[in-house]
């Protein structure tokens, strides 16, 4: 029989040796996961950033986007940390001024300044890309369109990013990009599952871009676009309708109904008791309707509403052509479609709009829909404005109208029927990232989508950080319970008392 303390005296080295171990092994646990954490720690800390302006037809926005340094040509991470409206109309409005577009970018481009780390600024990309509004003017005045670009090169040179230039974007461009924004977003391209279709209502016009399986490209090959995507192929149809957009569509009627060169006209697509006095001059500035001007008409006109949503949706309807088709079947204009498929994304105007309206519930029944947009054009024009004090003059005056271009464009011009109206969503953004074509076009040009499935790591560097401590909990332990025989008390004889 031995008590601890002959134990002690049989192995009188047994306690430092465990004290030794010990302290041996809280610093091999500190060692290996201090080493793991650094390993990794440094890099997530690091971020590379991206500017995108998207100069659309009815304003400019700016987006900055920021990913971890180390994921350059990797992994979905892509994300929008800041965004700013420019005040004032789109670049395209400064036909007559261009000194003033270049102007106008200034204070979203400062605010870009002290958003993107100093460190960071020389090596920060920055894209213009200019969609409709800019088609237009350069088919209208391409001289004037020249100059609106050179004075926005020049403003945006002045700060200290890599400016990578100022260009046009073509429909096909724009449609396309809308779609890998989506599509990124939601993760759909790395894991290679089904896509989403994009529907983009601009200002000026309007995309729409999905896979559709028995489209192969081969009838109308303007309207396809092929990509290879981390390993996987897409054959996107894509189609821009230009004149298309909200704004413009709205001209389109307008013109529609002052083919005569009337005094006034009474629009169902306004409410009742809406009256205003507009330009014939305005009206008819713009590609999309400029050949349609009366030949004689008086300089203004009185634009007034009687808010019937049936009688519209005619109007509206009068602005689609549906007449020739040399495809195997069309959207509308001549245009070939393939049959729709899959879930769509449905962004910028069609979500102010839908939104505005509370009619982003695409599960209740298209019939529901309608009758509800009919409740709401109906409604005179001084309950409304009693009812939204807040919301701005132009934009209220014109949901009715817009609510019901909206849905006359998807099912009208682009099939959709009841059964296929549910796979709509109204969006604006996906994780916290506007949908749009900047963040395409930007994971575009820095090349940030692989063609080929990067050989990914088998663990991501959190579970290998969880993994090693785990491990080295565990041996430590292990080790611990070795060295149970010189621990005091099993050391300890039983004793008979
Ligand atoms: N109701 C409402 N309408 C908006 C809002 N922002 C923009 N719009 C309008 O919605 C339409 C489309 O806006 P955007 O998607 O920004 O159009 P855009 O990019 O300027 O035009 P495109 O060059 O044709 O793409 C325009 O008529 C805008 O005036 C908003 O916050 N609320
Ligand atoms: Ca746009």
């Amino acid at each position: 029989m031995s008590t601890q303390r002959e134990m002690k005296e049989k192995n009188p080295w047994h306690r430092p040796v465990t004290i030794i171990i010990t302290v041996i092994g809280v610093i091999a646990i500190v060692a290996l996961v201090t080493v793991a954490v650094l390993q990794n720690w440094p890099l997530s800390q690091k971020y590379k950033y991206g500017i995108v302006l998207d100069a659309g037809s009815s304003h400019t926005a700016l987006y900055i986007y920021e990913w971890p340094a180390e994921k350059d040509n990797n992994t979905g991470r892509v994300e929008q940390t800041h965004s700013c409206t420019v005040k004032g109309p789109g670049i395209s409005s400064y036909a007559s001024a261009p000194q003033k577009a270049g102007e106008s970018l200034t204070e979203c481009m400062q605010e870009a300044v002290h958003r993107v780390p100093k460190k960071r600024h020389h090596e920060t990309p920055l894209y213009l890309g200019a969609t409709a509004g800019m088609r237009l003017l350069n088919v209208q005045n391409s001289s004037a369109s020249n100059k609106v670009f050179q004075a926005v090169d020049e403003a945006l040179r002045e700060f200290p990013f890599a400016f990578q230039g100022a260009r046009i974007l073509s429909g096909q461009e724009e449609g396309a990009f809308g779609w890998v924004t989506v599509n990124y977003l939601d993760d759909r391209l790395r894991q290679g599952l089904e896509t989403n279709g994009a529907l983009d209502l601009g200002g000026a016009s309007t995309q729409i871009s999905f896979v559709s399986s028995n489209y192969d490209g081969s009838e109308s090959p303007s309207n396809s676009v092929n990509f290879r995507l981390y390993g996987n192929d897409y054959n996107l149809y894509t189609h821009s309708f230009l004149c298309y957009g909200k704004d413009q569509a709205l001209r389109m009627t307008l013109a529609q109904q002052t083919r005569s060169g009337p005094t006034s006209i009474l629009d169902p697509c306004f409410h009742d008791g809406y009256s205003e006095t507009k330009e014939y001059s305005k009206l008819y500035d713009s590609p999309c309707v400029s050949d349609r001007k009366p030949q004689e008409a008086p300089s203004t006109y009185i634009h007034t509403g009687k808010g019937n949503f049936h009688q519209c949706q005619e109007i509206v309807k009068s602005v689609f052509n549906f007449t020739h088709c040399q495809y195997s079947q069309c959207s509308f204009n001549g245009i070939f479609q393939p049959h729709l498929q899959g879930p769509f994304g449905a962004f910028s105007a069609y979500y102010f709009v839908m939104n505005f309206l509370k009619l982003t519930n695409t599960s209740i029944p298209l019939e529901q829909v309608k009758e509800k947009l009919a409740h709401y054009c109906a409604t005179p024009w001084t309950q409304i404005q009693k009812q939204y004090p807040n919301v701005k003059h132009k934009y209220l005056a014109e949901y009715c109208f817009s609510g019901t271009y909206i849905l006359t464009l998807l099912t009208e011009g682009y099939n959709f029927t009841s059964e296929s109206y549910p796979n709509i969503k109204f969006i604006k953004e996906i994780k916290g990232s506007d949908a749009g074509w900047t963040l395409g076009y930007m994971l575009n040009l820095t090349n940030m989508i692989p063609a080929e499935a990067p050989d990914s790591p088998p663990l991501p560097h959190a579970g290998y950080i969880s993994i090693v401590t785990v491990i080295a909990v565990l041996l430590f332990v292990l080790f611990i319970l070795s060295m149970r025989p010189f621990w005091p008390q099993c050391s300890k004889e039983p004793q008979i008392i």
